[in-house]
């Protein structure tokens, strides 16, 4: 049985749909990212979750228990949002012992467990300084030593990053990660971010509308995308369309292109392929499914650069492709220039229909 089990979870605002019939299984010590464009009810799920929000419909089972009607103090979680949510008036200390237990007997304890908690967080030392006096990522790493001082069974994150500048969030979206691995806490976070989400997760659950589009490993869902939304949302990619010419042969406009793939029966087959497997060649006998492309942009973007150009297949759309600046070792691609180029059959994966 799951860790937790949500099962046929729907929650309504008026007329509006925000979760529509969720169905989740999540395993116990599992990093599990809910990812979707804003709106999409990604936020609502996890504040059903913690119980802050009442769904309409279904149940959510932690742990074998039913806490589908429980207040958020009944249920087993630490939680962290956002915007940092400390009491600015109360010190770091009484910030991180805020859940834990009062009593005259328990104070010794607490004040011990503060500082394990700070020790954990990479902030020891700082029981006497207040928010104010904390950088942002500090701060979130006093929201985390709160969450996680009553030891909570589940740990829940509201895109605890977002509100950082780039090279803090990278930093302590290791550190959060190295920290659920260690203490192998279950753990829920919300992202709108898709490269924290690849970066952290053991699995991605992504959504649109309500809905889960698709639930797998980062590399699985990139991979693998299981329809348009997926394939659009995750990462940068082409729309090739073509008509299925065999099991594993479609033609695209000039294109005959040969797929790994059995393609399955009908007359159109659509594909994705990411930038980074489109090939550079020097001839056209070199590679797989080689076609030429006349270059009509070329953005350099330091470790690599992605270029835009315009190849006969079946709707003429523009393709963009992303070359190593190691790979092209100094060659320049110009507007205007004509590139052989290749997609390995491997990367020719087929899309279902589009819905
Ligand atoms: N209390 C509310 N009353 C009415 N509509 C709401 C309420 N809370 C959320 N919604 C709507 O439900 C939808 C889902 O909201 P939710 O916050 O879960 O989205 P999200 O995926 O987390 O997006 P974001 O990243 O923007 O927070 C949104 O369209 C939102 O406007």
């Amino acid at each position: 049985m799951a860790h937790l089990d949500i099962r046929r979870l729907s929650k309504r605002y008026g007329q509006f749909v925000a979760l529509d019939h969720i169905e989740l299984a999540v395993d116990e010590g599992e990093f599990l990212v809910l990812l979707g464009p804003s709106g999409c009810g990604k936020t609502t799920l996890l504040r059903a979750i913690a119980g802050l929000e009442m769904q309409d419909e279904g149940e959510i089972i932690h742990a074998g228990r039913d806490i589908s009607r429980l207040p958020p103090g009944q249920r087993d979680y630490g939680i962290v949002f956002q915007s940092y949510a400390l009491f600015p008036n109360l010190s770091v200390a009484d910030n991180v012992a805020y859940g834990l237990n009062s009593s005259r007997n328990e104070r010794r304890l607490a004040k011990q467990r503060v500082e394990e908690m700070l020790e954990l967080v990479g902030l020891p030392g700082t029981q006497a300084k207040y928010p104010a006096q904390l950088s942002g990522g500090q701060q979130q790493r006093i929201a985390l030593a709160r969450a996680l001082a009553t030891a909570p069974d589940l740990l829940l994150l509201d895109e605890p990053l977002s509100a950082l500048d780039a090279i803090e969030r990278v930093r302590l979206r290791g550190e959060i990660r190295a920290l659920q691995t260690r203490l192998g806490v279950t753990t829920i976070m919300v992202t709108h971010d898709q490269e924290e989400a690849l970066a952290m997760a053991d699995r991605i659950v992504v959504m649109q509308q309500g809905r889960i589009q698709q639930i797998g490993e980062p590399r699985d869902i990139y991979r693998q995308p299981g329809n348009d939304f997926v394939a659009d949302f995750i990462g940068r990619g082409n729309l090739l369309t073509a008509e299925r010419v065999g099991p594993h042969h479609a033609r695209s406009g000039d294109l005959l292109l040969r797929t790994a793939a059995e393609l399955p029966a009908g007359a159109t087959a659509r594909f994705y392929v990411r930038p980074e497997d489109i090939r550079l060649h020097d001839t056209l006998d070199q590679g797989e499914n080689t076609f030429y492309g006349h270059v009509l942009k070329c953005e350099f973007l330091g470790p690599y650069s992605l270029v835009t150009l315009r190849a006969h297949t079946a709707d003429g759309r523009p393709l963009v492709a992303q070359f190593s600046s190691n790979y092209l070792c100094g060659r320049e691609i110009r507007p205007g220039a004509m590139l052989r180029l290749g997609i390995p059959a491997e990367h020719l994966q087929p899309l279902p229909e589009a819905a």
